[in-house]
């Protein structure tokens, strides 16, 4: 079963006056795995689209949704994928992809049918981002060991974690997509910190392996008109192009994220020092 859902973009300016709920509603994407559904959540930031399939005993298969109007899901359209979960696999027009997880699948553009399933009786939990394409590039696996590392912040800023390059076009060509994963280390807490913006590209974070009971304050707004969500391990929360993102946890996590828009360079940041945030 595809379940979807539609999110317009908002004007910073409008953004300023948003209570929680609204916030909430707006940025928040709270269910991303349910048994037996693709979750699709389509926003108009860069259209980009962030979902989630939970396969139960048979194999889920990718259907189109409404907002598209195209036969097949990828008609027109990339996508990448995370496994979160236990081990799975992922069928791309009969080619089968093994994911363990933190494992990522780009799947091109033209692509017509995409199978997710379970292996060995595990619950695999597969984090999908996809983005309009104009090119077919080849679908391709990036295992950990393909990751491009990077080493980030300071013990003593309690924001030292590692962050893994996944489906960036140094490792694999896409369209518009750039996805990966980074990794809090124990005991440090800050995300993203300083904070950037890139008007240049929508993102989205995805925040998992956070402990039961723990929560993570994600800050979204323009840098001097910040604003908090709290979230739960496996929600998602989309950036506006005019955003920062970066989160703060009551324990280590992982995110995962994601980003499409005007170019590839992930390195086209912003930045904004802490003490000019407000
Ligand atoms: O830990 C970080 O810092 C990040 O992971 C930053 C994201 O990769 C990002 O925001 C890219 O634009
Ligand atoms: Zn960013």
């Amino acid at each position: 079963m595809t379940k979807h859902e539609f999110r317009y973009a908002s004007h910073p300016v409008d953004a300023r006056s948003y209570g929680t709920d609204e916030l909430r509603n707006h940025f928040l994407i709270e269910t991303l795995f349910t048994a037996n559904t693709i979750s699709l959540t389509y926003s108009m930031y860069d259209r980009y689209i962030v979902g989630g399939a939970m396969p139960a005993s048979e194999p889920l298969k990718l259907e189109t949704i409404p907002y598209l109007k195209s036969e097949n899901f990828l008609d027109r359209r990339e996508m990448g994928i995370i496994n979160v979960g236990g081990k799975g696999k992922v069928t791309v027009d009969g080619d089968v992809f093994e994911l363990a997880k933190k494992e990522a699948l780009y799947i091109g553009k033209e692509c017509k049918e995409v199978l997710f399933e379970n292996v060995d009786g595990e619950q695999a939990l597969f984090y999908i981002n996809s983005a309009p394409a104009h090119k077919k590039f080849p679908n391709k696996k990036v295992g950990k060991e393909d990751a491009e590392v990077i080493e980030l912040g300071d013990e003593k800023y309690a924001n030292k974690r590692i962050l893994n390059k996944l489906l960036v076009n140094s490792i694999v060509e896409t369209c518009q997509l750039q996805m990966g994963l980074t990794e809090l280390l124990s005991g440090n807490v800050w995300n993203t910190m300083p904070a950037h913006t890139h008007s240049r590209r929508m993102e989205a974070y995805f925040y998992f392996d956070l402990e039961e009971g723990q929560t993570v304050s994600h800050f979204m707004g323009e840098p001097e008109h910040t604003r908090h969500i709290f979230m739960q391990s496996n929600q998602a929360v989309l950036s506006p192009e005019w955003s920062i993102h970066s989160g703060s946890g009551t324990s280590n996590y992982s995110f995962i994220w994601g980003m499409a828009g005007e170019n590839l360079d992930y390195g086209d940041m912003d930045f904004c020092a802490p003490d000019q945030l407000k």
